[in-house]
């Protein structure tokens, strides 16, 4: 394996993904490097949360190879847990918690020094400060979406995987995910996406990869933006 191959956070080769040995998407082969940002677009049903479960280790592969971190994927390992950092479509936070203390949970389970400063920081960056000190149950859905995102922002991570971070978002939320993914990305952490936002795409992505009936493509992301802009 040459030097550039183990530096890769991500690289599938062939990988079919599915639920019960059968595939639902096209074989798809790409990579993932530090600092850059892959996007899978598609129609629904594509395959795109399918291929970001099976890199998260939720679903084994049907076929092909993939490997996380230069290695077959592991979700217990620690290393897996301190490098990854995810947001899927699911809504995971502590219903007794505020958006605060659950920011700074999830901070502190993962070894941050500086929480407060962390916390504060993906606080303001996520436009959360009004609801700080709320609970979830207080929360808009597009409220409660960002702080999932700010939660996979406050702990250390090289990888970022990311369902549809678009979802329940207004314009201004858009523009700050957008933001900081720009951050991520200057901080050389690698981005996952799954989206149909034309605005992530054009931003943020330097690969987009396309998942379809008849194959997965590389289209280029203003390709994309167009036709997710139909
Ligand atoms: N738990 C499951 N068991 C069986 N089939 C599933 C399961 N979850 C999803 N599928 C099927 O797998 C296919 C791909 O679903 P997936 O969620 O990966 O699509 P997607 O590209 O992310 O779509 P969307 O844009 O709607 O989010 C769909 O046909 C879906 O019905």
């Amino acid at each position: 394996m040459s030097r550039r191959d183990r530096e890769a956070l991500v690289r599938a080769d062939g990988l079919l993904v599915g639920y019960t040995g059968e595939p639902v998407s096209p074989p798809t082969t790409f990579r993932l490097d530090p600092g850059r940002a892959l996007a899978l677009v598609g129609l629904n049903g594509a395959g795109k949360t399918t291929v970001l479960k099976a890199v998260l280790g939720q679903l084994v592969p049907v076929g092909g190879t993939l490997e996380v971190l230069g290695r077959p994927v592991d979700e217990r390992s620690v290393a897996f847990r301190r490098d990854v950092a995810s947001v899927l479509d699911v809504d995971a936070h502590f219903p007794g918690l505020t958006v605060r203390e659950h920011l700074d949970l999830v901070a502190r389970g993962h070894g941050v020094r500086d929480a407060d400063d962390v916390v504060d920081q993906a606080v303001a960056d996520l436009g959360l400060e009004p609801v700080a000190e709320h609970l979830p149950s207080a929360l808009s859905s597009g409220q409660r979406r960002r702080m999932l995102l700010a939660a996979a922002l406050v702990r250390p991570r090289r990888l970022l995987v990311l369902d549809e971070p678009e979802q329940r978002l207004d314009l201004a939320g858009r523009e700050d995910v957008v933001d900081r993914l720009l951050e991520e990305k200057e901080a050389g952490v690698g981005v996952l996406l799954a989206t149909h936002d034309p605005l992530l795409l054009e931003a943020v992505a330097d690969r987009v990869l396309l998942l379809a009936a008849d194959g997965a493509r590389r289209v280029s992301a203003a390709e994309a933006a167009r036709e997710l802009g139909r």
